[in-house]
């Protein structure tokens, strides 16, 4: 199996307040292409620092991260800035939709960063929010939708431009069953594609058996990696 993200002895300290918090104590983590990776823990382990770190958002104290064989860090900014918006899909907690933009606009977002052209974009846009369940809802600006419907938008937006690898901070957090399950299908279809990798973070055991493996996290480190034994029906 060929590794597509390999992280290495990562640590990571927050300055707060004068205080250091340890959010990352030495994290070694591979995840394969088409590969989809979980990761569970409670609350302040350090899920969101690990896979902001994987996702080249922010900068890790020491340690090495290699997305598909580049070390993200490495990068000058520009250069790391171009590799995220060709590689890589987030999916913030908080959704972090533009509100001024209505909803195809926002998920024609990563393609208009690309260099697709804005009508194109826009198109390629409303055929992925039809996928996940807004084929009419796409010219709503997010005030106007669910917290559901937002969170929906922002994963059309994560997929849109078809990054190598995808990474989801809580991704149904807000979704009912179904909806949680549409977006699993959709997430896993994608991750299987050729070559590409997905992570979540996720509290939801309700998903737990769309993982390939889950990885667990206790005080800024991996404690265990298990294989899923429940494979999900579809
Ligand atoms: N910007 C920051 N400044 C200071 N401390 C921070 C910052 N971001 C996170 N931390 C601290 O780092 C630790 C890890 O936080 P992180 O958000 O990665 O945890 P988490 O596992 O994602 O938590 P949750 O499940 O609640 O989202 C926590 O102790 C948190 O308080």
């Amino acid at each position: 199996m060929t590794i597509a993200i390999d992280c290495q002895n990562l640590t990571k300290t927050y300055d707060s307040d004068g205080q250091k918090v340890m959010a990352l104590t030495g994290v070694n983590l591979a995840i394969h292409q088409a590969e989809l990776m979980m990761l569970v823990g409670p609350s302040g382990c350090g899920k969101t620092t690990l896979i902001s770190i994987i996702a080249g958002i922010l900068d890790q104290d020491e340690g090495h991260c290699w997305i598909y064989g580049q070390d993200v860090n490495k990068l000058a900014s520009r250069d790391r800035l171009k590799f995220r918006a060709q590689n890589i899909g987030f999916v913030f907690q908080a959704y972090n939709l533009l509100p001024a933009l209505n909803a195809a606009e926002n998920v024609a977002v990563p393609l208009i960063i690309n260099g697709m052209k804005r009508s194109q974009a826009e198109r390629k846009a409303v055929e992925l929010l039809a996928q996940v369940g807004l084929a009419e809802r796409y010219r709503s600006l997010p005030a106007q939708l669910s917290g559901g419907q937002q969170q929906r938008v922002a994963i059309a937006r994560a997929l849109v431009h078809e990054p190598r690898l995808i990474v989801c901070d809580e991704p149904t957090s807000a979704l009912d069953h179904q909806n949680g399950q549409l977006i699993m299908q959709l997430l896993k279809q994608v991750a299987l594609q050729n070559n590409r990798a997905l992570i979540i973070v996720t509290h939801d055991a309700r998903i737990f058996s769309f993982a390939d493996r889950i990885a667990h996290m206790d005080d800024g480190r991996i404690t265990d990696i298990e294989a899923t034994v429940l494979k999900h029906p579809d």
